[in-house]
């Protein structure tokens, strides 16, 4: 079939310089070839044509004062991608290295895993290029008001509720309602993630980390195995990191690794937590600052492993769990993992691992779990967020909790029973894909050529 060869040609064409869009795309594309020989309508709707194409993109300038009075100005985007089945549904993310591209990529990401999440939430995403990192809480509030001033106009609770992602956490969705509250006079649930005394979800800020260690579980369980006892490597030291952490040592597994831009911290006691959460949701510090008061731990910088190499992927361990970042999981590291006895990698984070890491794994056909479904817990809780604001209700942990696991499980069976559908039976790439595209396509079959 040369539909992705095409597709991705003529996206190169017509959106270039978007790889990290490209290999997403080609993913999802690769996978889709056995449901296109069962399905071939969804060919004659052409559907991969509209589908790679987001609904509406809006790019504009956020310009700020710094605290030394001089006016800075950075991009903002958001992506509203796929609304077939719901209003768009997606987080922001603040980091320097944010361009149309990488929104693009998450965005497109968002569709099927929000599908996958059996939950009427569409696909979005949005960001800028601002670092928030060394900024004031002056600035960082200046920065929020100023990317709401332009973003107010594009979003709703019935339209689009974006959400936190990298670099976006309670301080910055609270500035961003502020100023949203402030323009429109609305009290609505129109962000994600919001304080738990004005309008948020109990749990929410748990549950992308939680959801991550749930989807492992039912990996290994349908296997015959147990995540208790288990020696774990955790990738990223912010909100999913911490709370894959928290939700390991509840369930009797042991991590011992995290890690942030600067470096690694290996602990083989396994992750002081309360530490970790004092350094980075507290005091927003350095790793490095672990070893005050762990000094028998061990502190890796950034860039002492070779090129094609993290160091966080080079001890021995029985699962894995990236929680940082895009492409952090290279196919050296991916071999390293197999070759020090890793079978379970469960993604907390959105595509992490190369497409070469992803093929190692699918070949040793490990326990392997792709973003797409491991890390939808945090966008399901999201949409029990807005379904909470809509009936002004607030719900108790154990209620939210109990609805993570059993959407976690949900999605589990989905892209299992999807694989083996179509004779792969521990492809969960191959199911996550076919079953979240399929969900899209059929609404937007319905809904007509829009
Ligand atoms: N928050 C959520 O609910 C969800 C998040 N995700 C995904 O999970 C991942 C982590 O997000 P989240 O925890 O919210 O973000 P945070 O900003 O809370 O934490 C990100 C962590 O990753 C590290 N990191 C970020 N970029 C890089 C980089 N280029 N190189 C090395 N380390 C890096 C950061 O280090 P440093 O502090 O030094 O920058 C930090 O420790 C992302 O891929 C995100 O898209 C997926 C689903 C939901
Ligand atoms: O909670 C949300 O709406 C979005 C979370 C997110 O950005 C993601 O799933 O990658």
């Amino acid at each position: 079939m040369p539909y992705v060869h095409d597709t991705l040609e003529r996206l190169r064409k017509s959106s270039p310089a978007q790889t990290e869009f490209y290999q997403a795309a080609e993913e999802v594309l690769e996978c889709l070839r056995p449901l296109f020989l069962q399905s071939p309508h969804y060919l004659d709707h052409s559907i991969i044509e509209r589908i790679v194409e987001p609904e509406r993109q809006i790019m504009f300038r956020v310009c700020w004062t710094d605290d030394a009075g001089k006016v800075q100005v950075n991009k903002g985007y958001r992506v509203q991608f796929n609304s077939a089945l719901g209003p768009y549904k997606g987080g922001l993310r603040f980091h320097p290295s944010v361009t149309s591209g990488t929104i693009k990529f998450l965005g497109f990401e968002q569709i099927f895993k929000n599908a996958l999440t059996g939950l009427p939430i569409g696909g979005g995403k949005g960001g800028s290029d601002f670092n928030p990192k060394g900024k004031s809480d002056g600035e960082i509030m200046r920065f929020c008001q100023s990317f709401m001033n332009e973003l107010y106009r594009h979003i709703g609770p019935t339209t689009d509720v974006p959400a936190g992602d990298i670099g976006v956490g309670a301080r910055e969705i609270g500035y961003m309602y502020g100023q949203y509250k402030r323009l429109t006079s609305r009290y609505e649930g129109v962000l994600t993630g919001k304080g738990l005394n004005w309008g948020g979800s109990i749990g929410r800020k748990e549950a992308t980390g939680y959801g991550a260690v749930y989807f492992a579980q039912n990996m290994l369980e349908a296997r015959g195995e147990e995540l208790e006892g288990k020696t774990c490597l955790v990738s990223g030291a912010g909100n999913v990191a911490i709370y894959t952490i928290e939700k390991l040592y509840e369930l009797g597994a042991k991590p011992v690794t995290c890690s942030d831009s600067r470096g690694t911290v290996h602990d083989a006691r396994g992750i002081d937590l309360d530490l970790l959460k004092e350094l980075k949701e507290v005091k927003r510090a350095s790793l490095e600052e672990y070893l005050a008061t762990h000094p028998e731990a061990r502190y890796i910088p950034a860039g002492d492993y070779p090129e094609d190499g993290h160091a966080v992927w080079r001890i021995k361990a029985d699962a894995a769990f990236p929680s940082a970042t895009q492409n952090e999981l290279t196919v050296a590291d991916a071999q390293a993992l197999l070759d020090n006895g890793v079978t379970c990698i469960s993604e907390g984070a959105n595509m992490p691992s190369t497409a070469d890491a992803v093929d190692l794994f699918l070949q040793a056909k490990i326990a392997y779990g792709p973003g797409k479904a491991a890390n939808a817990g945090g966008v399901a809780t999201s949409q029990l967020e807005m379904a909470q604001n809509s009936s002004m209700e607030q719900w108790p942990l154990e209620k939210v909790d109990a609805k993570l696991k059993e959407i976690m499980a949900n999605i589990h069976k989905q892209c299992a029973d999807t694989a083996e559908e179509f004779g792969e039976p521990t492809n969960l790439v191959l199911g996550a894909n076919i079953a979240g595209f399929r969900k899209v396509a059929d609404a937007m079959i319905d809904q007509g050529v829009v």
